[in-house]
């Protein structure tokens, strides 16, 4: 049994319910155990496309980290995304953010998430639920993503 942590995102289509239909799809592989707020956001990378909701969830699976890979694209995928711009709209992201303290470095799989410290959108809702794991300096030096607000209380959820 691992411990993990998952970044969630949605900006297409109703996104609180994507949100809480991609966390309730984890069940039974993956036992989430802490649940952030749920974060409005301003697009990172490409800005023109609308406001995200974000937030982050712990939890403890028996899945190898290659196949929680492969749960959360199938997700996605029954969510409605499909292959499109990097960095651009979608219904719904799901990303691995930690597994354990696991490092892994593969062709499809990077763990920790190269990018997750850079984002203010990721490590405000994570220092939420996990305040060890982040420094106030890396929670400062974050710049990508800003948070707009609180947009749900992480009680919507729990399902
Ligand atoms: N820790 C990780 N969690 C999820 N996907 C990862 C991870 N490391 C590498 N990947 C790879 O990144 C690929 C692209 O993922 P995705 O489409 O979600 O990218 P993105 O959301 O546009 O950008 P980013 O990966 O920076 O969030 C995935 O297909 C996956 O193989
Ligand atoms: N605020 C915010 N911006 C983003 C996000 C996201 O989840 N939140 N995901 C993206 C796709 O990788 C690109 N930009």
């Amino acid at each position: 049994m691992t411990i993990i942590y998952l970044a969630i995102g949605s900006n297409q289509g109703d996104r609180l319910a994507n949100v809480q239909t991609g966390l309730a799809a984890l069940a039974p592989a993956v036992q989430l155990t802490s649940y952030s707020s749920v974060y409005e956001t301003a697009a990172a990378y490409v800005e023109d496309q609308p406001p995200f909701l974000n937030a982050v969830v712990a939890g403890t699976t028996d899945l190898a980290p290659h196949a929680l890979l492969a749960l959360l694209k199938q997700i996605e995928h029954a969510c409605g995304r499909r292959p499109g711009l990097r960095y651009g709209p979608r219904p719904l992201d799901l990303d691995i953010l930690l597994y354990g303290d696991q490092q892994l470095q593969s062709a499809d799989l990077i763990i920790p998430h190269p990018r997750m410290f850079e984002r203010d959108f990721v490590l405000r809702p994570l220092a939420e639920i996990a305040p060890k794991l982040v420094s106030s300096e890396q929670l400062a030096q974050a710049s990508q993503g800003s948070v707009l607000a609180i947009a749900y209380p992480a009680t919507q959820l729990h399902l």
